[in-house]
């Protein structure tokens, strides 16, 4: 278990971390989700000990994990890290940047593993290519190829796939959590896409302004976010009065109903002007304006006219999910 108790960290004055406390079971995987400058990669750095803490412990098993004052490099046996910079060698090729970093093995056995790095990050094609030579997506799947030549227990990756077009991003997902969770490998993933959280996290931590706001089983934080900050990470999310959508409600709170879930008809409901239709593909997302001068979004199968005055609802089902705020 990845244990981390009252974490507290500021690179100057200001604190950047603040009592952070949380724990992840061995063998789970857990994304770390919040606004840029939130504190994700700080609080990545912390664990692998590349910052010294002010205050706190960070502990995976029994081992205590601290900071440079207290260990020449960073880091440990059990456990990687892989950074928003790959830090890879540029002049030798892919696939030997994978192989110095295979443990020990007979040369059997190193290459079946390096074949199994090489087709899980879909890099066979580039195999024989200079890693400086290569695009900065091919580049990030070398490095997440060579941060499992060794496996580790833990694991760290900050927006593993920042830099990997969306054309492959879907299989490497399928390839990299489903590898992760064969091998039994613990990871803390920082990412901003909640495709890389929704169908891959048994958990999520929410962090906001060096504060962890929740931590919970991913469907659990998606279903009742309990704020629009949340809710808005993990997908397009509106703050809409209750009263509204069910009229004798009594009650002057808010909840959260994703766009999805929101259903325009021409009756009753939440009355707002349509301003905008952006084409989606399987669906057009509608930017509309309440007659409080908020925007809401919504879907729907057509697009819409500008100007045009709909009314939103949304099932029982949802309205009754959720927590008013
Ligand atoms: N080396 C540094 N010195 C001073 N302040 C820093 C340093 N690195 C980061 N910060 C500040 O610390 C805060 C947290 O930064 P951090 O990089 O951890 O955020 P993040 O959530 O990972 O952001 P992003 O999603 O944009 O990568 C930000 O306000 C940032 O400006």
């Amino acid at each position: 278990m990845l244990k981390v108790q009252a974490l507290t960290f500021a690179y100057d004055k200001s604190p950047v971390l603040q009592e952070v406390d949380f724990e992840i079971p061995a063998g789970q995987q857990v994304a770390l989700m919040g606004e840029s400058g939130c504190g994700k990669s700080t609080l990545l750095r912390l664990i692998y000990g590349e910052l010294p803490f002010d205050q706190g412990t960070v502990h995976w098993k029994e081992h205590a994990l601290r900071g440079p004052d207290y260990q020449l490099l960073p880091g440990a046996p059990f456990m990687k890290y892989l950074a928003q910079d790959f830090d890879l060698m540029p002049f030798i090729t892919a696939e030997e940047n994978i192989r110095k970093f295979l443990p020990i093995h007979p040369v059997e056995a190193a290459n079946q593993k390096t074949e199994e790095l090489l087709e899980l990050m879909e890099l066979t094609e580039v195999r024989n290519r200079k890693v400086k030579t290569l695009s900065g997506g091919q580049q990030q799947r070398v490095a997440l190829a060579r941060v499992l030549a060794n496996p580790p227990e833990l694991l760290l990756l900050d927006e593993p796939f920042s830099h990997i077009d969306y054309f492959r991003r879907n299989q490497l997902r399928r390839n990299l959590f489903g590898y992760l969770k064969s091998e039994g490998i613990t990871c803390l993933y920082a990412t901003h896409d909640h495709q890389d959280v929704l169908p891959f996290a048994d958990q999520v931590i929410i962090l906001k302004e060096g504060e962890l706001l929740d931590q919970r089983e991913t469907a659990a934080v998606y279903q009742q976010p309990g704020r629009l900050y949340t809710a808005s990470l993990l997908g397009e999310a509106n703050l809409i009065p209750i009263d509204i959508l069910k009229s004798y409600a009594s009650t002057t709170r808010r909840i959260v109903v994703y766009a999805h879930e929101l259903k325009a008809s021409s009756k009753s409901g939440l009355k707002v002007v349509v301003e905008t239709s952006y084409f989606m593909g399987g669906y057009y997302s509608i930017k509309g304006k309440t007659e409080q001068d908020t925007y809401v979004y919504f879907q729907s199968e057509t697009p819409l006219e500008a100007g045009k005055e709909v009314f939103l609802n949304a099932s029982l089902e949802t309205i009754n999910k959720r927590l008013p705020i």
